[in-house]
């Protein structure tokens, strides 16, 4: 079941810098939600926020409440192995684990969380991961090659294989295409679209045009000066913000006069 993220007063530290302020927004069930905005201005680390990701880094706070289907993520009752195995998530570099064959690549998440699975159990949660991250076909006859044999685009579809192996239901993305050719990012974000009927989605992009392409919400992220809080300047369907935002700044940013 694909969830929805409610994010009230998100600020995120690192140690004492407040590297984000003040993030107010929904992100629904089964659509793509984009964050976009010049560098530094705290997408990803917001994006890191929604699975408990963030504090894995030494000092890193932080404060807000962030509702997953009514349920507070941060609560301290709950396990955040667990939220990350719910809420997936897919690198801007497609990293398979390298002495790994792409069969056992798919399966890394599940014997992480130590399912125990019949071999006919592991063979039908490959396949059927690699048909769901559009793969299948490439692979099917060297299951047993190591994934690192693959092109780059194929191993990051190889990645977001491992992510939906466990079943999350959100699935991050931090950009996904930033490492790889036009082809595999059409292929990515072909993925992306037959994803989100499954799937929530939130994809981290410096890729306006993709942000267009592949979203149906879009979060403008940017910094009032270096040094400051990134905060959430505008959060609106797709369509409107690049045809008609709200906000100055993010007309000013959408058309390319700064970032
Ligand atoms: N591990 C970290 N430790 C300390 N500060 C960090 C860390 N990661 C990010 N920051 C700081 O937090 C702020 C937001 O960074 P973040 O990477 O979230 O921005 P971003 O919008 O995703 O940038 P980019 O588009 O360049 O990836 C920046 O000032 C950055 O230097």
């Amino acid at each position: 079941m694909a969830k929805s993220i409610d994010v009230s007063d998100l600020d995120i530290y690192y140690g004492d810098f407040k590297a984000v302020e003040g993030v107010n927004l929904t992100i629904r069930a089964r659509a793509v939600t984009a964050f976009i905005g010049p560098s530094g201005c705290g997408k990803s680390t917001v994006l890191r926020s929604l699975n408990r990701m963030h504090e894995v880094i030494p000092g890193a706070r932080v404060e807000g409440k962030i509702m997953v289907d009514g349920q507070s993520l941060y609560d301290p009752s709950v396990d955040p192995v667990a939220v990350r195995r719910q809420i997936g998530m897919v690198f801007q570099r497609p990293n398979p684990f390298p002495t790994m064959s792409i069969f056992d690549n798919v399966l890394a998440g599940n014997k992480l969380n130590s399912k125990k699975m019949s071999k006919s159990d592991a063979e039908a949660i490959v396949e059927r991961s690699l048909r769901h991250a559009n793969l299948w076909d490439e692979v099917k006859d060297r299951l047993n090659k190591p994934g690192m044999s693959l092109s780059g685009g194929q191993q990051q579809r190889l990645c977001i294989a491992r992510a939906i192996a466990v079943e999350p239901q959100v699935l991050l993305m931090d950009e996904p295409c930033s490492a790889l050719d036009p082809i595999s990012t059409s292929a990515i974000e072909d993925l992306i679209h037959e994803l989100k009927s499954d799937y929530t989605i939130v994809i981290v992009t410096h890729n306006m045009q993709q942000a267009a392409r592949v979203s149906e919400y879009t979060g403008f992220f940017n910094l009032r000066a270096t040094g400051e809080p990134g905060r959430l300047v505008e959060f609106n369907e797709t369509k409107k913000m690049f045809s008609n935002p709200d906000r100055e700044a993010t007309e000013a940013y959408i058309s390319g006069r700064f970032g």
